[in-house]
């Protein structure tokens, strides 16, 4: 290598190294704290949110649990009070609960007021409540349709935008989204759950553009499979439930892990994170760089699944 060359490489490095560690230093300064802070989990009383729940106590978080269970949320605040403890070092708090059921618009209101009243505040939202969907367009009622966008649309926007002014106010707060991979792509078969988090995806980019000023962020959190209960509880296209516990969720991420990530993208203020493998990352760029490609997959992918199974 010439002298040139070398001394190129050397100029592109020490810029490769400045910038490296511009990024650390940015993400130190506006790492945000968890300790003490008010954080709301919907669908606290099982899967991804109960892991949340965990993990945001055990850093310090003044919680408030909310689902529609009462009994289950309990169970679920109680297992967290025996773990509080008050050392002035990472003390934890008793968490609080709230229930309601966030399919149906008109508690949504009331719900956020009792929020607000567990601590004055709420320092980071995170709307995780969610249910998904089985079953082909042409067998599926509108209502199931408008049931699930009901679920996982209209009810966390709703109770974002009651939570919100008090953010505004106090010029802070962190709204984080669990939406799915499939609010990047849609599958086959899954058109109710998919559309759902697609207008998530819309409603919450639009939003952070919006408050950012106001010293408020939004992180919108993409998940691929999780073992949880989420094909247990989902819905198929007349309403019933599915029941069937998939072999990709089985086979999906802890639920640990997809928690500590969100932990960590809110202590990083992150916008939009994937968390999920390879393909479904691959897949998400191909859907906007060659949709051609994309859509012909899927398209396979429908006829070979034809009638929705265990997949
Ligand atoms: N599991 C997966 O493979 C993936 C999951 N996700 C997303 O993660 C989120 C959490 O789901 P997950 O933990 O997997 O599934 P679970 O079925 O285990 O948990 C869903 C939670 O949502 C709550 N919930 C459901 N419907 C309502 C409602 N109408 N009002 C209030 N709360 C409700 C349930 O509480 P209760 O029944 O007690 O009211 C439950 O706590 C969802 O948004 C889901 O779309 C994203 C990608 C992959
Ligand atoms: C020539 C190169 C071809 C490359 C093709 C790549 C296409 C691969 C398709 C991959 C699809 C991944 C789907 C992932 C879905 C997912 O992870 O969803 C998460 C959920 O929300 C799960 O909910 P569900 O109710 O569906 O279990």
């Amino acid at each position: 290598m010439g002298v040139m060359g070398a001394s190129t490489l050397s100029l592109v490095l020490g810029g490769l190294g400045v910038l490296l560690l511009y990024r650390m230093l940015l993400r130190l300064g506006t790492s945000a704290r968890v300790q003490d802070a008010v954080v709301v989990i919907t669908g606290a009383s099982s899967g991804l949110g109960k892991e949340c729940a965990r993990i945001f106590h055990a850093a310090g978080a003044r919680l408030v649990l909310c689902g529609r269970d009462t009994g289950r949320l309990q169970e679920v605040a109680q297992e967290l009070t025996q773990l509080t403890t008050s050392s002035s070092q990472g003390k934890t708090y008793t968490p609080s609960t709230v229930t309601f059921d966030l399919a149906k618009a008109e508690t949504v209101d009331r719900a956020a007021g009792e929020i607000l009243q567990c601590y004055g505040q709420v320092d980071i939202l995170i709307n995780n409540a969610g249910i998904s969907y089985r079953g082909n367009i042409l067998d599926t009622d509108l209502s199931v349709q408008r049931a699930v966008m009901d679920t996982n649309y209209f009810g966390p926007i709703a109770l974002t935008q009651a939570l919100l002014p008090s953010m505004v106010r106090r010029r802070s707060g962190h709204i984080v989204v669990i939406s799915s991979i499939q609010g990047k792509i849609a599958i086959p078969y899954r058109s109710a759950y998919a559309a759902s988090k697609h207008a998530t995806q819309a409603y919450f980019d639009c939003l952070r553009a919006e408050v950012e000023h106001y010293g408020i962020g939004v992180t919108v959190v993409s998940p691929g499979y999780i073992q949880t209960n989420l094909s247990l509880n989902a819905v198929t296209g007349d309403g019933s439930k599915y029941g069937v516990l998939d072999k990709t969720t089985a086979m999906g991420r802890d639920p640990r892990d997809v928690a500590k990530a969100v932990l960590e993208a809110v202590r990083h203020r992150s916008k939009d994170i994937i968390l999920a493998g390879p393909l479904p990352a691959l897949a998400v760029y191909l859907r906007n760089l060659w949709p051609a490609l994309f859509f012909k997959v899927m398209s396979l992918r429908a006829r070979k699944e034809q009638r929705p199974q265990n997949d």
